[in-house]
């Protein structure tokens, strides 16, 4: 068993996280229900700065919201003082209404509208990740328009692309994102960004990929970036004020994954990036930005379930199915992702047989977690499955029309409903009835 942040089992043999009975919530909310160990987060997000205040270097965490996304949670962010990656007009809207700082938010996207880039503009947004050709020409324009000067990094693809347990390099990195640093787009697109007086080009920007157990893969991509910077400040005269490393350090999953202490990934970047800085003899050191979304919010959410019908096919497998499934959590169905799981209400009872978690859709690979060893189980018991606080409740869908959960955040004995439950009447509240013969 392995309970992450303050998750517990309390003497009424309960699974308890942030000092609440999970049973209990589950009582009161209903499930499926998302809990959020706002502890867990605040400690993460801490550690982060930290590791960069130890080193004495100028630096943004900005949390990459994408991972899970509510006015609450950017609340918690803001009051925690970190900056916020968002990806779309909606995720800037709801830090907006959260009343989120619009200069410590970062505006990303390899496909942004030109009303989404207006309405970043208008809003005062610190910054815009500009991904493509497409979009400088849209920003040229709008910057014209609103005669507003636009800060801007500039998203670079080095060809490093990181997995989990291994990196590999490609010579042109096969990406949608970014201006390619091997073939010339990079160059040609900073060329035309520092000609573009509306443009203050604050640095660059470089994501190469999630879940990521090592620290190889952030530091080759940094010597990739620096080696270029050498040529830019040839050619160009440019050399960055601000460097984006991006996100994408592991969590643990299961006992299978191995990650790092957060915070390792974060100095082994400033020891990287200061060993590259001895090729800039009197520059200052640029200011160090990331975006880590999953190691803020990922082990700190669970979810609850009510357990339901069982089949078993003897020899074969043997399915216990809750009322969820891939609608909240669609990350088994779609990377294969691994969950451990607990009997919430049973956490002192031994593992008595292997079984396989289902979800409620008409899908068969529905699947949550498809073996697990659990005790024996009825439709009276909750389900508990850990490290669901990333891409979960963010990814959720209404497929089957089924409502997306609640979302509750704990800490100390104390519990906030932060996101309702999704009612039948929420289903359906776009639907337009025919109301003409046309159609019917
Ligand atoms: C540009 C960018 N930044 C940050 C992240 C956050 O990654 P993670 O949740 O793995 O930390 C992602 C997602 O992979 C991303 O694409
Ligand atoms: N959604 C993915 C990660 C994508 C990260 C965003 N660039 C996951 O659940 O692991």
């Amino acid at each position: 068993m392995n309970l992450h942040g303050t998750a517990q089992i309390g003497q009424n043999h309960h699974l308890w996280i942030g000092g609440t009975d999970t049973v209990e919530l589950a009582k009161k909310y209903g499930t499926p229900l998302y809990l959020y160990d706002v502890s867990l987060i605040k400690n993460r997000a801490r550690g982060f700065k930290r590791a960069f205040q130890e080193k004495g270097v100028g630096f943004q965490v900005a949390y990459a919201s994408k991972a899970f996304s509510s006015i609450a949670m950017f609340q918690l962010i803001e009051q925690e003082g970190l900056s916020l990656d968002v990806v779309s007009g909606g995720e800037l809207f709801t830090a907006l209404q959260a009343e989120f700082p619009a200069e410590r938010i970062h505006f990303h996207g390899n496909n942004k509208s030109y009303e989404e880039l207006e309405f970043a503009l208008n809003a005062g947004v610190g910054c815009i990740v500009v991904d493509n050709f497409f979009e400088i020409s849209l920003l040229k324009m709008i910057s014209s328009k609103l005669d507003k000067k636009v800060n801007i990094l500039l998203r670079l693809t080095p060809g490093i692309e990181a997995h989990t347990h291994d990196y590999i390099i490609t010579g042109q990195e096969d990406s949608k994102f970014g201006f390619d640093l091997g073939n010339g787009q990079a160059d040609k697109a900073l060329e035309d960004v520092l000609a573009f007086e509306g443009f203050r080009v604050l640095g660059i920007h470089c994501h190469i990929g999630s879940q990521i157990f090592e620290t190889e893969g952030f530091t080759l991509a940094i010597e990739k970036l620096f080696s270029h910077f050498k040529k830019w400040e040839e050619s160009f005269k440019y050399f960055p004020e601000v460097v984006n490393l991006g996100g994408g350090f592991g969590i643990q999953y299961t006992s299978e994954d191995t990650p790092l202490a957060p915070e390792q990934y974060v100095t082994a970047m400033i020891d990287e990036v200061g060993k590259q800085m001895r090729r800039f003899e009197g520059r200052d050191l640029p200011e160090l930005w990331i975006e880590p979304g999953r190691s803020l919010v990922g082990d700190a959410g669970t979810t609850i379930y009510s357990i339901g019908s069982q089949k078993e096919i003897e020899g074969v497998r043997h399915y216990v199915s809750v009322d969820g499934g891939m609608t909240d959590n669609i990350r088994p169905a779609l990377y294969q992702a691994k969950y451990e799981a607990y009997v919430a209400n049973k956490m002192n009872e031994k593992p008595a047989q292997t079984v396989s978690i289902a979800g409620k859709c008409c899908e068969s690979g529905d699947m949550l977690i498809w073996d697990i060893d659990l005790p024996i189980v009825t439709d009276n018991d909750y389900l508990a499955v850990s490290c669901t606080g990333a891409y979960g409740y963010s990814m959720a869908s209404n497929y089957n029309r089924i409502q997306r959960p609640a979302v509750v955040f704990v800490e100390n004995g104390e519990e906030q409903l932060v996101v309702k439950r999704e009612t039948y009447e929420d289903l359906i509240k776009n639907d337009i009835p025919l109301k003409t013969n046309v159609f019917v």
